[in-house]
């Protein structure tokens, strides 16, 4: 978290922030700052155990063959994300992101089933899509201060939930570039999904 505001968000306006690393064999790679590759290693040694292993090999290969792009997002309490699919011409399957700061409430839903459901990530939490929550969902944050959250211990009873009110969160998320999207410039890349 620290890192990000000292390195990156160094002016109040300044809320997203994108980092490309080609594939390691790629000439004039210089890679993702350290502190994001050590952000992977320790996601792909936490995930190990409790992801199908398909899906723990499609974002964390032994040699990457694709490019692979961070993207920041820096949100003041009140602040959110538009509902969206990450960009389909542009991003593969297989996206983990991390809640740094503040949890929240993250919309999903599916236009084909008509369902919605809010998913909250505390924070230090780990989101993974795939499949069908990468391609036929859309994910979104609602521009609240505060979410009302079910908890373990309520889900249960009648006592009903619980709310979390939101300070600045950061979340990072490593998402593959698909072939020829490394290849930045453009109007369409300052959009809500990045
Ligand atoms: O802040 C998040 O966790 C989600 C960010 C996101 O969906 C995106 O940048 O495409
Ligand atoms: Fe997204």
């Amino acid at each position: 978290m620290n890192y990000c505001l000292e390195t990156f968000f160094t002016s109040a306006n300044i809320n997203q922030i994108m980092l490309f690393c080609r594939a390691p064999s790629a000439e004039s790679s210089t890679g993702l700052p350290p502190l994001l590759t050590s952000l992977l290693d320790a996601l792909s040694r936490l995930l190990k155990p409790t992801l199908p292993p398909e899906i723990h090999s499609l974002l964390f290969p032994a040699v990457p063959t694709r490019a692979r792009q961070a993207i920041i997002n820096r949100y003041d309490p009140g602040e959110g994300i538009t509902p969206h699919v990450d960009l389909l011409g542009r991003f593969g399957d297989g996206i983990v992101g991390v809640s740094f700061g503040s949890g929240c409430v993250m919309q999903f839903a599916s236009g084909l089933k008509d369902q919605a459901y809010g998913v909250y990530l505390p924070e230090r939490s780990i989101i993974v899509m795939s499949g069908d929550a990468r391609y036929k969902w859309s994910h979104g944050i609602e521009e609240k201060t505060m979410d009302y959250v079910q908890t373990p211990d309520t889900l249960s009873g009648d006592a009903g939930g619980r709310w979390m009110k939101r300070t600045m969160r950061i979340s990072i998320t490593f998402r593959w570039l698909l072939p020829g999207a490394e290849v930045v410039g453009g109007a369409e890349d300052r959009d809500p999904s990045g």
